[in-house]
């Protein structure tokens, strides 16, 4: 048996940052940035009015003057003349600033009378002016690797980049297989149940951002397992669930090993999760999940999170944790790492006092895992401890 940290290493150096492909801005938003991309423009591309009002030459800014109105420059459409002593030029919000003009004086402190204007008596002491290049120049960069908010959507789309290089999404293909197991819809037969944690896990992957693939159900024999895998050879992950115990009828690594798994570990010193197995197995990672529902959940959130987002070029790095006080005493740990089942509130974490790795019912109650070392000892009320947020 291995540590948890031990074993999220492992994982890691098993894979790495997949590569990149181009995809238009509206599906940009929340994937990695592979590469720096740098603006094609500068922007403005030309001292912009930041007001609506009146440009004009510095030295004509002064009280009670009187300008005559020579022409319009609109956003969109400027205007072509140049502004002399004694002119003034109609400008709005966003419009280029004419040759000559070097002050706008906003509409408010006008008085307009055909095509003149005279300047009010308390003038503003700011130009209103953009200069050219005051957001981005040319070549400025966006730097990858670099989540993509909407924001930078925005900056990309005024940077007049279209196409966005994105690390691509991971393949994931789940696997649940079990004789018990009919899919959710089916109507099971008397020793049967719902296959549920091959769900919950497609649903996480995608909420991460890889592309979930769920294959069909494999049943407990080793052409099943053989097919399942043969389906799943194109993933990048490639995700089993149940059969990784030692019972007669726990084939998943024996037949992955025969399809060329090379296995890097086998078994964990954590609850639940314990009997967990990994390795490369052609272009994939596969990791072989244990089949309790929350055991897998559990592991989902502690070792497919991470991976997916290595995959993703996010790092390589932990579920992230914060520490939180505990609302209730709990009793000591053994010689496993405990992700136990935990409701984070007002008054701190309450751990649930019902762990079975069984119980989906709870698992959906906790918003949090409380993360117990290795023979950490009874805690009291108000101890702090680890959590990991659902
Ligand atoms: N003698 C021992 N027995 C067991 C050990 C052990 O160390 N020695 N470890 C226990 C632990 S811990 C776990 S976890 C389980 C894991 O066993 P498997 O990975 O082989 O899982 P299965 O036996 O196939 O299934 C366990 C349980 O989960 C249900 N299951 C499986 N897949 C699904 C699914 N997709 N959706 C819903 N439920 C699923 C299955 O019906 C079983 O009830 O082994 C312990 N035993
Ligand atoms: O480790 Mo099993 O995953 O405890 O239920």
């Amino acid at each position: 048996m291995i540590t948890v940290d031990a074993a999220l290493d492992n994982l890691f150096a098993l894979c790495a940052p997949l590569g990149s492909e181009d995809v238009p801005l509206t599906q940009a938003a929340g994937r990695n940035l592979a590469r720096d991309v740098a603006a094609t423009r500068d922007q403005p591309p030309f001292a912009a009015s930041a007001m609506d009002g009146y440009a004009v030459r510095r030295d004509d800014a002064v009280a009670g003057a009187r300008l005559l109105v020579i022409g319009e420059s609109a956003a969109g459409h400027g205007y072509s003349g140049a502004v002399g002593h004694g002119q003034a030029v109609r400008i709005f919000t966003g419009a280029p600033l004419p040759t000559g003009a070097d002050w706008v004086v906003i509409q408010e402190d006008v008085t307009r009378a055909g095509d003149q204007v005279t300047l009010g008596q308390a003038l503003e002491t700011k130009p209103h002016i953009r200069p050219a290049g005051a957001d981005f120049r040319v070549g400025d960069q966006i730097k990858a690797p670099r989540i993509l908010s909407s924001a930078d959507i925005a900056l990309l789309a005024a940077m007049n980049i279209a196409q966005v290089p994105v690390t691509r999404r991971p393949i994931v293909a789940i696997i649940a297989t079990g004789d018990e197991l009919v899919q959710p819809g089916e109507t099971p037969g008397p020793d049967q149940i719902i296959a549920s944690n091959s769900y919950g896990l497609a649903a996480m992957v995608q909420q991460l951002g890889a592309h979930p693939r769920l294959l069909p159900i494999a049943r407990d024999n080793i052409p099943a397992l053989e097919l399942a895998f043969d389906l799943a050879a194109d993933a990048d992950l490639i995700v089993t669930i149940g059969g990784a115990s030692v019972g007669d009828h726990d084939l998943v690594g024996q037949v992955a090993q025969s399809k060329g798994m090379q296995q890097a570990f086998y078994k964990i010193a954590m609850r639940p999760g314990k009997p967990l197995m990994a390795g490369r197995m052609g272009n994939a990672l596969m990791i072989g999940l244990p089949g309790n529902p929350v055991s897998a959940m559990v592991c989902g959130h502690v070792f497919l999170a991470p991976v997916i987002r290595h995959m993703l070029g996010q790092g390589a790095a932990v579920a992230p944790r914060r520490i939180a006080k505990l609302a209730k005493a709990i009793g000591p740990n053994g010689p496993r790492e405990h992700y136990m089942r935990a409701h984070l509130g007002p008054n701190g974490v309450t751990v649930f006092d019902r762990q079975d790795s069984a119980l989906l019912t709870v698992l959906a109650d906790a918003n949090c895992l409380a993360l117990r070392p290795i023979d950490d000892p009874a805690r009291a009320a108000g101890d702090e401890i680890a959590i990991l947020p659902l």
